[in-house]
């Protein structure tokens, strides 16, 4: 199976490199002409996942037609690009591996949900877990949910990426894989406020808990299962970036929690902080599904440029309820 990659950020170039083990081809579209430069000449991607030696069997282009002969392609396209970038790839009925994370602002669809009405023929899987790209990239063991409502492709692809340290878990709910990647960057967020603003480590825990809980109440109401959400493409996601400096979303809270403005932190980026993108879409979301979501409310309040403290006091104060 020739594997394409669609994004030649961090995390597509990691999953180019799991792809390519064994020396196996595989296509990796970037947009930036430094970038299949630099991995067709000197095999590293210097701007997105500098310090990997990358293997010498991915060939980076430029050109989108140059993936017309994969028989699966990986999306990983941040969210919002996701549209553009695939109304331009000839994909037919190839498999759609939908690898980025995130709500499409405007239509509120989840990504795969995009490619499917985008490519109706194309079967859609999406592989989601806890996943720190230059983690994969150094081989170091990772475990990720692979769903996919036909069962024999999922196995298919299951198969052609999993190696000793990279485990796909099989699933067929491909929404529940997508939406706990999507709502876990907006919680991490929040996290990085916690440690920011030094609320302590009960904080955290808490949040992690009632973030979970709105988590779970969100995917349900779009028809995800619990068990996938408390699985690895949702619980254990939350946990790996609600805990970890190396998650840009939980860096960017953490610059939120020390009081900088938002439009600051965001202005210079050079890489995607996703849940800055999908807070707004997400509460849009919960109120079209009727489904409470205060910890989401509190990180687009303090997008908007809500002072902290104002906020965190907001949310202490809701009303007493039920767990
Ligand atoms: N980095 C990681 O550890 C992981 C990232 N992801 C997800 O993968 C997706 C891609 O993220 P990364 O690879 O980390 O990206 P990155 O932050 O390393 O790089 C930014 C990427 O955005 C692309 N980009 C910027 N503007 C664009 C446009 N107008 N059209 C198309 N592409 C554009 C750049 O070409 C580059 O590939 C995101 O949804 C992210 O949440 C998922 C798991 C792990
Ligand atoms: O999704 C990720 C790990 O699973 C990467 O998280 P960040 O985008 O917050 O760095």
């Amino acid at each position: 199976m020739k594997i394409g990659v669609l994004g030649g950020g961090a995390w597509g170039t990691a999953l180019a490199q799991v792809a390519a083990r064994g020396g196996a081809p595989v296509t990796l579209w970037a947009r930036e002409a430094e970038v299949v430069s630099a991995i067709n000449d000197s095999h590293e991607n210097t701007r997105f996942l500098a310090g990997v030696a990358l293997s010498p069997s991915i060939r980076a282009t430029s050109g989108l037609a140059e993936l017309a002969d994969c028989d699966a392609l990986l999306v990983v396209v941040p969210a919002q690009h996701v549209r553009a970038v695939l109304n331009e790839t000839p994909v037919g009925a190839t498999p759609l591996v939908l690898c980025a994370k995130g709500i499409e602002a405007g239509t509120r669809r989840l990504v795969g949900e995009v490619a499917q009405a985008l490519h109706p023929a194309a079967p859609i899987a999406v592989l989601s877990g806890p996943t720190f790209a230059h983690e994969v990239a150094a081989g170091l063991p990772t475990a990720v949910t692979l769903a996919c409502a036909d069962p024999v492709i999922g196995a298919a692809l299951a198969d052609r990426l999993a190696g000793p340290s990279f485990r796909p878990y099989a699933s067929d709910d491909v929404i529940g894989a997508e939406i706990g990647g999507a709502v876990k960057n907006v919680l991490a967020i929040a996290c990085g406020v916690v440690e920011g603003a030094g609320l302590g480590q009960n904080a955290r825990a808490a949040l992690i808990a009632r973030g979970f809980a709105e988590m779970t109440r969100f995917g349900v109401a779009r028809g995800a299962q619990v068990e996938t959400l408390s699985g690895l493409s949702g619980l254990g996601d939350l946990v790996l970036t609600c805990s970890s400096t190396a998650s840009r979303n939980f860096s960017l809270g953490m610059g939120l929690g020390q009081g900088k403005r938002a439009a600051d932190l965001l202005s210079d980026r050079l890489t995607v902080a996703e849940g800055a993108f999908t807070a707004p879409v997400l509460r849009e979301a919960a109120a079209e599904a009727g489904v409470d979501m205060p910890v989401v409310e509190a990180v687009c309040a303090l997008l908007e440029g809500a002072e902290v403290q104002a906020v965190i006091g907001a949310l202490l104060a809701r009303p007493l309820t039920r767990e």
